[in-house]
């Protein structure tokens, strides 16, 4: 800011400056007061030198204020969002999400430093500058900012017009990013329908709406800049024909004039900057709107609030009484009054058709979502008093199809416990049948596995994630069964990683099953229909049932082998 101040006092110093030069050759100056030339162009160039490193000053501190700035917000942002609810990132698009965290961030960084200076500094013109002409001659003053209302309509005008246009070019490139993204990360998909020139053309049809939008925007700002451009020389002709009618009449000197319509440009540019300052700050205040909106929102579940009993303790029993949920999206309950108990340390197999409900309940049991009516609890305390991240360090979770990270195989198999040791890592790899494999890369563990692991296999990714799971070692382990076709080695293996699982002692499985090896080696089985435990009790029992619902699953081949 001092910077600032400095850099504008010289800017306003200059046409005095000027005009003093032009009557000292010109010889108009009084001779009595005049200072020695050499002090006196000494003096200038020393408020120039002054003014440009002030200058240098404040671009270097606003360039990197806007950096700071922004990147404060962007962290902030993201650990907002990675605290949201998951029912919160199944209404907003991860394009959108992306743009507000790293356009607009930047654009409403920019705006509270960058573009304010650059306001400021238009402001000081435009106040100082009418001032000094004030000064120089009230008379002509008036000469100079006679269009001045005109503009101030235009620029109104063009600024409201800017905001509507910035607000749906916003829109269509969330659109175009949320496309790029998917189309990006699923590329083996677009592939194998051949759809890169259809998808191409479609991306092609979303970027031209926001083409005709900036057009739409660039003819506003053409014509604003052109009428203002007009109205400045209309107004500079005006005050060189009434300026030099006072200087013939020796009213003023031609210094004097001189200074005066460089201050009237200085002027003329105060005011078209602050008119580009309003179009900025309507952008900027949007773009800081959504940023905040974000900031703001509060996660229903929040991470940290609740009980925190200690995990030691944690036996596994897990009890669902009445439990009834229906996506806040949809207008159908999914689960309608699920009662379940596995006791701790039993293997519980659920299973069901596809699409009824069973990886919900999953996700509910974790607090993902919450339960719209009825009560989940974990050793008998009701799971909505627990604070939900220590309620997901004690409930493990391998899903249908897992995601692994960017980076390498230990990595990955860390990801819940970064500090484990290359043994621990090894142990928990063994224990899931991946350790073979992973010693057949030339790295090792250090092997990078790709974008969301697609590097490696199906089912050694799925291997990867029993492992990592194994390493976090929960009390309760919900374990959702891939359905995805494996190759028949690859199954064997992950069948064996999950049956090592399932041996294991003082933990209780709750497995989303899907095969009939799986459902036969599992303590109790529950069978989910349209949202409702339809029929549950030990294999034996519910197989030798006529009528059965588990019978009609196997019979009716929903139940791989
Ligand atoms: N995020 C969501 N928002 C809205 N509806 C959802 C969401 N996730 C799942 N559903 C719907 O909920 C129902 C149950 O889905 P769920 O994934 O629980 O089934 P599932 O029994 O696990 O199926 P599968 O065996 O095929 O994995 C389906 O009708 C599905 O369309």
């Amino acid at each position: 800011m001092i910077a600032l101040v400095i850099s504008s006092g010289t800017n306003m110093a200059f046409p005095t400056i000027m005009g003093k030069v032009i009557d000292r050759t010109a010889g108009r100056e009084d001779a009595g007061s005049r200072i020695p030339d050499k002090v006196f162009f000494a003096g200038a160039f020393g408020i120039f030198a002054c003014g440009s490193i002030a200058s240098w000053v404040r671009t270097y501190s606003i360039g990197v204020a806007a950096h700071r700035i922004m990147q404060r917000l962007r962290t902030k942002l993201f650990g907002r969002l990675l605290e949201q609810d998951v029912a919160f990132f199944d209404e907003h698009r991860t394009g959108e999400l992306v743009s507000i965290l790293t356009e607009d961030t930047e654009i409403a960084a920019d705006t509270v430093t960058g573009k304010a200076a650059n306001g400021m500094r238009s402001a000081s013109s435009a106040l100082n500058g009418s001032i000094m002409l004030l000064t120089l001659s009230p008379r002509l003053t008036l000469v100079s900012i006679a269009l001045l209302p005109l503009v101030g309509v235009g620029a109104m005008g063009y600024s409201r017009r800017l905001k509507r246009l910035a607000a749906r070019q916003r829109e269509d490139a969330a659109d175009a990013s949320t496309f790029a993204e998917e189309r990006l990360s699923q590329l083996r998909t677009v592939r194998a329908f051949g759809r890169e020139r259809a998808e191409a053309q479609w991306y092609r049809e979303l970027c031209d709406g926001s083409t005709e939008l900036a057009r739409r925007a660039a003819s506003a700002r053409g014509a604003f800049m052109g009428g203002l451009s007009a109205s400045a020389n209309a107004s500079l002709v005006a005050v060189l024909y009434f300026g030099g009618s006072l200087v013939a009449r020796g009213a003023m000197t031609v210094g004097d004039l001189a200074s005066f319509a460089m201050y009237s440009s200085l002027v003329g540019l105060g005011f078209s900057g602050l008119s580009s300052f309003a179009a900025d700050l309507s952008k900027g205040l949007a773009s800081a709107e959504r940023v905040f909106m974000l900031m703001d929102a509060t996660p229903a579940v929040p991470l940290d609030e609740g009980l925190t009993p200690p995990l030691e303790s944690v036996r596994g029993e897990l009890v669902l009484e009445g439990v009834t949920f229906r996506y806040p999206s949809r207008d159908k309950d999914v689960l309608c009054g699920v009662d379940l108990r596995v006791p701790a340390g039993a293997i519980l197999a659920l299973t069901g058709p596809s699409g009824h409900g069973k990886s919900t309940l999953a996700a509910l049991i974790t607090r993902l979502y919450q339960p719209t009516a009825g009560r989940i609890s974990l050793d008998g305390v009701d799971t909505a008093t627990l604070s939900p991240s220590w309620l997901r360090g004690a409930v493990g979770v391998v899903e249908q199809d897992p995601v692994l990270f960017a980076g390498s195989v230990a990595d990955n198999i860390k990801y819940g416990r970064p500090g484990a040791s290359a043994a621990d890592v090894e142990a928990a790899a063994r224990a899931a049948n991946a350790h073979q494999f992973i010693l057949e890369f030339p790295d090792g563990y250090n092997t990078k596995v790709g974008q969301r692991g697609r590097q490696l296999s199906g089912g050694q990714r799925q291997r990867v994630a029993i492992a990592r799971a194994l390493l976090w070692d929960p009390p309760l382990l919900l374990l959702d069964e891939a359905t995805s076709a494996l190759d028949a080695e690859s199954e064997r293996l992950v069948r064996d990683a999950m049956e090592k699982l399932m041996d294991r002692e003082n933990r209780t499985l709750l497995i989303i099953a899907h095969r009939q090896s799986t459902i036969q080696k599992a303590h109790t089985v529950a069978v989910l229909r349209d949202g409702r435990i339809v029929e549950s009790g030990s294999y034996a029992d519910l197989i030798a049932r006529s009528g059965g619902e588990l019978a009609a699953l196997m019979s009716g081949g929903e139940l791989a082998a």
